[in-house]
């Protein structure tokens, strides 16, 4: 699925060759009816462009994103309606962008409040944009906007442009799916296309990479909330008689789903296969008087699609693809080969150390979790060029200081400056964005993402704040500096965990970060896989670079780090050179349980 998102497919001559072929089938859909083809051919060919339109605009917020939506009918509503109203008064060249633009203030003004909160994701979200549709439809119904009998469109005149008004309905609907199609596809392969896959796949860490993900979600949904409001608009005037409970039935809703679906929802291309397929069918078997078997074929053909084909028709030639690299990807050694890398011995003379300027400094830092208070009024400061040591037992508050510092977590109380600016509060992607990145300690690659996918993601949306040209040198670059260049087109499950940990250091390499935290990297390593890894830190601080090396196994911790702080049951309990910090009467109760820690 992934391989095809990238970019270095489109890098190609065949860049060209997709944008020629919609421009060429516009030409075409538009020239059509000088053939005069028979009248019910143009109304088919409208069906399939109406679906086509709407499936493609789901796909955009639903597909791409990640956040299913069951309430599409309720903007595909609100341009009929817009219609409805309007082209009485109005002609329909502005009934068409105004009814887009209603669609898109809604889905605007309902992400504005419901991507805000982290929980409303899933089904919840599935749930929402269902009640929603519902809220809708009794208001247009109860207000003068349907007033209840439904509106006729009869008396709207529409321009002719062959011989008569039903081709102009039939040309406005090409232009409208061929228009979302080109839409669709540039989204995909845009930048903010790469921040939506990110998002799908993992929005909490595309949002530490420095994807700035409300404001990327509320972009997705206003396209596609904007075309869906336009297709409805031109079906207004093409089923001509407009009621509540035709438009704001569950089927449209469905319908759109389960093309996307069959079709391929993440990419550009799959709801407009589904959407022929299911149109085709429909047709084919409500001619023949048959509506039943053709709700069984799609139903059957849904439930195929679901159960092998989980990326749809179009998946079908993505796997063909990864396929066809496998071979190579075997090949590939398990463990990134790292060149041998003298480590500095244990303790650094403390001196030098002071002399470095402060680029972070935390002041007063709490975080209470229902009652467990994960941090008490930490104060530390990180100094440019070192290796600081975050240590302490289990649960003393490591993990949550760095979710802290890059934003994951607001701190209840205190200040975080970074050269003096506080960024206790700024979103997480606002201090990707100013060179703090992290790594998790299980890692947390995208998973439909390809490993090169996945670093460029860090380069294009980090402090790098690359464009995605550049974007994929540097995530190659990166990903030949840690060894997983072979690795390069594969997905981050066909990886070990050893090359996992590699991965997630090749992210926080590519945006070119000035504070590197590293969270429990050795944890599960073989001790070999340790050496190599502890190895690659070094390579990685290169003597200016600032890391903050969050571990339990002590030896890693003795050989590389500059200075250490040590947590303990939220509260910084000593800080200093590494092997005087580690004899330090209190550090050792720590460690070995004693109620009085805090010596
Ligand atoms: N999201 C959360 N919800 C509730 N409690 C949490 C949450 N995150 C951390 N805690 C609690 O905060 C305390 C500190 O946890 P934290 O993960 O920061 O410790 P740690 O030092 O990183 O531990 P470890 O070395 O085991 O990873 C623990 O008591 C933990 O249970």
């Amino acid at each position: 699925m992934s391989s095809q998102n990238i970019v270095p497919a489109r890098a190609s001559a065949t860049r060209f060759v997709v944008p020629a072929l919609l421009i060429a089938a516009t030409v075409f859909f538009v020239m059509l009816p000088a053939f005069k083809p028979p009248p019910f051919f143009e109304s088919l060919l409208y069906l399939l462009f109406f679906w086509i339109a709407l499936a493609t605009s789901w796909t955009i917020l639903s597909g791409f994103t990640g956040y299913f939506s069951f309430g599409h009918g309720a903007f595909y509503g609100v341009g009929m309606y817009t219609t409805a109203n309007l082209a009485g008064t109005l002609s329909i060249w502005w009934c068409l962008p105004i009814a887009a633009l209603l669609a898109a203030l809604l889905g605007v003004a309902i992400g504005a409040v419901v991507f805000r909160v982290r929980r409303l994701r899933g089904e919840l979200f599935a749930l929402l944009t269902l009640a929603l549709t519902i809220v809708l439809a009794t208001i247009i119904l109860n207000t003068p906007i349907d007033g209840g009998p439904g509106k006729y469109l009869l008396g709207v005149q529409l321009p002719v442009i062959y011989e008569n008004s039903a081709t102009t309905i039939y040309l406005m609907g090409a232009l409208v799916a061929m228009g979302s199609l080109a839409i669709a596809r540039w989204v995909q392969y845009s930048r903010l296309g790469r921040g939506l896959f990110a998002i799908s796949d993992d929005e909490d860490v595309a949002e530490v990479l420095g994807v700035p993900t409300y404001r990327y979600k509320l972009l997705a949904f206003a396209i596609s909330s904007g075309i869906a409001g336009v297709a409805g608009a031109v079906q207004a005037v093409f089923v001509s008689y407009v009621t509540v409970s035709e438009t704001f039935s569950g089927t449209i809703a469905l319908y759109v789903i389960l093309m996307s679906v069959i079709g391929g929802a993440r990419h550009w291309l799959g709801p407009a296969i589904g959407a022929t397929f299911v149109t085709l069918l429909n047709f084919t078997f409500v001619s023949g008087d048959s509506a039943l078997a053709a709700r069984i074929v799609i139903g059957l053909a849904l439930i195929l699609a679901t159960l092998f084909l989980p990326e749809g028709v179009v998946g079908l030639f993505r796997k063909r693809r990864l396929a066809h690299v496998q071979p190579a990807l075997e090949a590939a050694p398990a463990a990134p080969p790292v060149p041998p890398v003298t480590l500095r011995g244990a303790g650094v003379a403390v001196a030098p150390q002071l002399e470095r300027k402060v680029i972070l400094r935390g002041e007063g830092i709490s975080l209470a979790f229902r009652g467990v208070q994960a941090l008490d009024r930490v104060d530390f400061e990180i100094r440019e060029g070192e290796i600081l040591g975050l240590v302490g037992p289990n649960g003393s508050g490591k993990s949550t200081l760095i979710n802290v510092m890059s934003g994951f977590y607001k701190p209840d109380g205190g200040r975080l400056l970074l050269d003096g600016e506080n960024i206790a509060r700024a979103p997480a992607h606002h201090i990707a964005q100013l060179g703090i990145a992290r790594t998790f300690q299980i890692p947390r690659p995208f998973p439909r993402l390809t490993v090169l996918e996945n670093v460029m993601v860090a380069a294009m949306f980090g402090g790098a704040s690359m464009r995605q040209t550049m974007s994929i040198v540097k995530a190659r670059e990166m990903l030949a500096f840690v060894g997983l260049a072979e690795r390069a087109q594969a997905l981050p499950s066909q990886l070990n965990l050893h090359q996992r940990k590699f991965l997630e250091l090749a992210r926080v390499l590519a945006s070119d970060a000035r504070i590197v935290m590293l969270d429990e990297v050795l944890a599960g390593l073989t001790p070999a896989e340790i050496t190599s890894a502890i190895a690659m830190v070094r390579r990685i601080h290169g003597g200016t670079r600032t890391i903050v090396f969050v571990e339990h196994n002590m030896r890693a911790v003795i050989e590389l780090t500059d200075r250490l702080i040590v947590l303990n049951q939220g509260r910084l309990i000593a800080e200093g050179a590494p092997r005087e910090v580690m004899d330090d009467p209190a550090v050792v109760r720590a460690y070995l349980g004693a109620p009085d820690a805090e010596g």
